[in-house]
């Protein structure tokens, strides 16, 4: 197997005596998109946010997260986005009182990563819709157009990896569709993302492979066509329908 492009070992977070996430591995494959799913309070966020560095409260994070390789796990969140690791946090990280146009003009490529931002005529072409609302204030989109315009941002830092946590929540089921194909059609153009979704369905219909997590541990992961069958995940299935 080729280098993993995003690789974590003994990833532990515990807030005071209560361990939040305990990985022993966890591997992104170049041009690989690997859904996250499990309740609330499996450790989703925790993960994703221990991958970037980043974590709500002061919780003990130890273990080894590698970016194409190199060791960047004792680095702070800013210098691990300069090496080309991207998150969109739940509900995404948009400028509200600033135009699309401003968004995107903020988000510029840290020294390095230039080569591979995507630059606004990518940008429109995945989302046409932020094309045509480019004056528009970030306040005044809808849930997915302000979702496509976290992602796009986060496209313009040039990642080699991304983290989507939960891009599809609050989101109408069309828009949910429009906005996981935009991920699959960039994961297609070798981008790797790695998607923490509680959206079960939706994300088994564009992912590769699916990590199961409760309580801060991987309860079962294998590829999509091994998985959606597997019992657990349709247990994840009704706990979905029952949120
Ligand atoms: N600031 C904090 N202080 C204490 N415990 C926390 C804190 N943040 C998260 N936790 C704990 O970490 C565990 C995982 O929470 P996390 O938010 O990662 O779950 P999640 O799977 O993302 O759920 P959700 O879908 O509800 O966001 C939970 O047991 C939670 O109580």
């Amino acid at each position: 197997m080729s280098t993993p492009i995003l690789e974590a070992r003994e990833l532990r977070v515990t807030y005071g005596g209560h361990v939040a996430l305990d990985i022993p591995h966890l591997a992104l494959a170049p041009g690989e998109l690997v859904g996250v799913v499990g309740a609330n309070g499996a450790g989703k966020s925790t993960l994703v946010n221990a991958l970037l560095g980043w974590s709500r409260g002061a919780p003990a994070v130890s273990g080894s997260v590698r970016l194409a390789g190199e060791e960047i796990g004792a680095l702070p969140p800013h210098a691990r986005v300069a090496r080309g690791l991207a998150l969109v946090p739940e509900g995404g990280a948009v400028f509200m009182r600033l135009s699309v146009a401003e968004n995107l003009a903020a988000a510029t490529p840290p020294a390095g990563a230039a080569g591979r931002a995507h630059d606004e005529a990518q940008i429109e072409a995945l989302f046409p819709r932020l094309r045509e609302r480019r004056h528009h204030m970030a306040s005044a989109l809808s849930g997915g157009e302000r979702q496509m315009l976290a992602i796009a941002r986060a496209l313009r830092l040039g990642p080699s990896a991304l983290l989507l946590d939960e891009p599809s929540i609050g989101l109408a089921p069309r828009l949910v569709t429009d906005v996981l194909r935009a991920v699959r059609g960039l994961v297609d153009q070798h981008l790797s993302v790695l998607l923490v979704e509680q959206n079960v369905r939706a994300a088994i219909a564009v992912v590769d492979r699916l990590i199961l997590l409760e309580r801060g541990r991987i309860l079962a992961q294998g590829p999509v066509a091994a998985m959606r069958d597997d019992p657990r995940i349709l247990e994840a299935y009704l706990g979905e329908a029952a949120a």
